[in-house]
């Protein structure tokens, strides 16, 4: 199939912010992991035929006994990530076997099904999207001393979410120019800008956050219940 969709769900950070015991991939909402939320929503989406779990080395056999318990039969693999976000994505890239490539957070389990359709067919389109949102407050630049250096025009600024995606092929070789050149970047198209990659963003929704510090969690919780999802 010339246009199969994998996507590598990444979810061996430590999640530090939010200084938990516990990982935050892995606390409940509504009863449920919030990793497995996230799986659940690209197991039953049409355009997915593929997905490779990307986690801590010590996590991988209970996320392996989650892909049985919660009948997550996309998960072709689950793996252990690297020190980074960059490494632990290189790493799922490399087990894929699909022609479009989608990254996801593990921690954001609130995206919508009609995004991930978006984010597909703006890559189809235009090789490469990311999804995103518009940023609501003044951005400042400030230095290390607190001082304000510049107000950029907030019109041109968007808080880049994930999914991205991308060719297989593409995304491949945008990690390895960026292991070569020693480049780290904290999301995936700024690999794939770097090396000449046209990315196109997809408006999305300020509901697909990123579950990072302990107040998200209030907002996940009531997100989880009011859309019924503990009930799936
Ligand atoms: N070495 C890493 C670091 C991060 N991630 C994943 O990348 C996503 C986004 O990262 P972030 O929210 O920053 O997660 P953490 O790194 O866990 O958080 P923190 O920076 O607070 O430690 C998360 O799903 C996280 O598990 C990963 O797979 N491998
Ligand atoms: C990829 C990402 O979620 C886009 O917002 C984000 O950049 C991850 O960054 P973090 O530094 O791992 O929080």
């Amino acid at each position: 199939m010339s246009n199969s969709v994998g996507v590598v769900i990444v979810a061996a950070g430590r999640g530090t912010r939010m200084g938990t015991a516990e990982s935050k991939q892995y606390l409940l909402l509504q009863g449920k992991p919030i990793l497995v939320h996230t799986l659940e929503v690209f197991q039953r989406h049409k355009l997915i035929s593929e997905i490779v779990l990307v986690t801590g080395e010590e996590d991988v056999q209970r996320c392996k006994q989650w892909v049985q318990a919660f009948k997550l039969d996309k998960v072709a693999a689950v793996i252990p990530g690297g020190t980074e976000r960059q490494h632990s994505v290189r790493r799922g890239l490399d087990e894929l076997k699909t022609h479009w490539v989608m990254v996801h957070d593990g921690v954001r389990p609130f995206v919508q099904d009609s995004e991930i359709e978006a984010c597909y067919e703006r890559a189809q389109s235009a090789g490469a999207s990311v999804l995103a949102v518009p940023v609501k407050d003044t951005i400042k630049q400030v230095d290390s001393e607190g001082k304000v250096l510049s107000t950029p025009d907030r019109r041109s600024l968007w808080a880049i979410q994930t999914p991205q995606t991308f060719r297989l092929s593409d995304l491949l070789s945008a990690y390895e120019e960026a292991e070569r050149d020693g480049f780290l970047g904290t999301d995936d198209s700024s690999l794939a800008e770097r090396s000449g990659i046209t990315v196109s963003v997809v408006e999305g929704s300020y509901m697909n956050i990123k579950i990072t510090t302990p107040e998200d969690l209030d907002f996940a919780e009531f997100t989880v219940r009011s859309r019924g999802e503990g009930h799936r």
